[in-house]
C-alpha cells in the first residue's frame, strides 16, 4: 500500500518484540506494514493469535535467525525491492550466573544474538537505506548496556558492546535509535528463574554460589516486581520514538531506573555506582526487600 512503511522486526515469537509488532501493526491509521520474523515458525500461534484481524493484511510473518548469514540475506532478498523503512532489532538472551561456571561457548553465544546478529541485520539492510537516504533504525538495547549488573557480566558486555557500537555508527548514519528498558515482564524473567533452578554451577565455589542464588536472585526478583513494566511499555514507547518527528539517540522507558544509571556519571572514578551497588545488595538486601514488599502491600491494600 503506497504510503505505507515497512517495519521490520526480529525475534517477534514473544516479549517486547512480539507487542510492538502487534501494537504497529493495529495502528489506526494503518501507517505500518510489519514484517514480523522469528527464528521458528512453529512459534507463531500468539503472536498470530494477538494481531487478530491485522494478520495477513498490515502483519506478515517470515522465518529470521539473527545468528545465520543466509537466513538474514534470505529475509531481506524476500522483501519487495529489500525495501525496509524501519529496522527493528529486539532479539536477544540473557545469561546469569557466576562466571566461573559458564562455558566460553555459552558467552560466545549470547555475543552471536545480541551483538553481532545486530550488526548482521544492520550491515544487510543500510546501503540500501543510505541509497534511498531514508530509514530508521532502532535498537532494543538495555539499561545494562549503560550500567552493569553483578552476576549479568557477559549480557551486560554484549549490551556495553552495542552502545559502543551504535555510538559510533550515529554519527554517520541518517537515523538511528536506542531503547534502554529496564526489568521487563517477558519470558527473558522466566527463562532466567527456570535456568537458575536447573543449573548446578560447577566450578564455583560455595560462598559465590551462595551469594548468587541467595543474596541476588531475591533482590533481582524484588526489583522486577517493583520496577517491572510491560511489553506493551516498551512498544509504547517504541512506537513514540518512531513517530517523533526528530527521534532521540537514546531513549530510557522506565524514569524508576534513571537515578541507578545516573550514579556512573556522578563520580568518574567509578567508585560510587560500584561501592554503592555493593552496600545495596549486601547490606540492604533484605531490608530492601521488606521496604518493597511492604511497598507492594500497600499498592494492592493490604
Ligand atoms: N525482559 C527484560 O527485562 C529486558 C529485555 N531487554 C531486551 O529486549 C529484547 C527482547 O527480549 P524480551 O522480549 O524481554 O525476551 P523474550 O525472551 O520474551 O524474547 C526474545 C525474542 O528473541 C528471539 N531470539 C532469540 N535468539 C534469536 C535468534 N538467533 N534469531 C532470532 N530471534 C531470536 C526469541 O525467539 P525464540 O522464541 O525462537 O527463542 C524471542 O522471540 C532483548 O534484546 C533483550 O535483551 C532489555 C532490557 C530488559
Ligand atoms: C540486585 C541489584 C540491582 C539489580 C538490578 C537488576 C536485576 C536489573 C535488571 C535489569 C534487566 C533485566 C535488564 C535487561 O536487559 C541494582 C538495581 C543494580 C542495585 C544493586 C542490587
Amino acid at each position: 500500500i503506497p504510503g505505507q512503511k515497512v517495519v521490520l522486526i526480529t525475534g517477534c515469537s514473544s516479549g517486547i518484540g512480539l507487542r510492538i509488532a502487534v501494537m504497529l501493526a493495529k495502528d489506526e491509521q494503518k501507517r505500518y506494514h510489519v514484517i514480523a520474523t522469528m527464528r521458528d515458525l512453529k512459534r507463531k500461534d500468539k503472536l498470530v493469535e494477538a494481531a487478530g484481524d491485522a494478520y495477513g493484511k498490515t502483519l506478515s510473518l517470515a522465518v529470521l535467525d539473527v545468528c545465520s548469514d543466509e537466513s538474514v540475506k534470505q529475509c531481506i532478498d524476500g522483501i519487495k525491492d529489500r525495501h525496509v523503512d524501519i529496522l527493528i532489532n529486539n532479539a536477544g538472551i540473557g545469561l546469569v550466573g557466576p562466571l566461573e561456571s559458564i562455558p566460553i561457548e555459552e558467552m560466545k553465544k549470547v555475543f552471536e544474538t545480541n551483538f553481532f546478529g545486530v550488526i548482521r541485520m544492520i550491515k544487510e539492510v543500510m546501503p540500501d537505506m543510505k541509497k534511498r537516504r531514508g530509514g530508521h533504525i532502532i535498537v532494543v538495547s538495555s539499561v545494562m548496556g549503560l550500567q552493569g549488573v553483578v552476576f549479568n557480566d557477559v549480557y551486560a558486555a554484549s549490551k556495553f558492546a552495542m552502545e559502543g557500537f551504535c555510538e559510533s555508527l550515529a554519527v554517520q548514519l541518517l537515523n538511528l535509535s536506542m531503547i534502554e528498558p529496564g526489568p521487563v515482564h517477558t519470558e527473558f524473567e522466566a527463562k532466567m528463574i527456570q535456568d537458575v533452578r536447573q543449573k548446578e554451577y560447577p566450578g564455583a565455589d560455595p560462598d559465590t554460589i551462595h551469594y548468587f542464588k541467595n543474596v541476588y536472585l531475591p533482590s533481582s526478583v524484588d526489583i522486577f516486581e517493583v520496577l517491572g513494566q510491560t511489553p506493551d511499555d516498551i512498544a509504547r514507547c517504541t512506537k513514540k520514538v518512531i513517530e517523533a518527528s526528530s527521534p532521540r539517540f537514546r531513549n530510557m522507558t522506565n524514569p524508576w531506573y534513571t537515578p541507578i544509571v545516573a550514579l556512573k556519571y556522578a563520580d568518574e572514578t567509578g567508585g560510587l555506582s560500584v561501592h554503592a551497588f555493593y552496600h545495596m545488595l549486601f547490606n540492604l538486601g533484605p531490608l530492601m526487600h521488606i521496604s518493597m514488599t511492604a511497598n507492594i502491600d500497600a499498592h494492592i491494600g493490604m
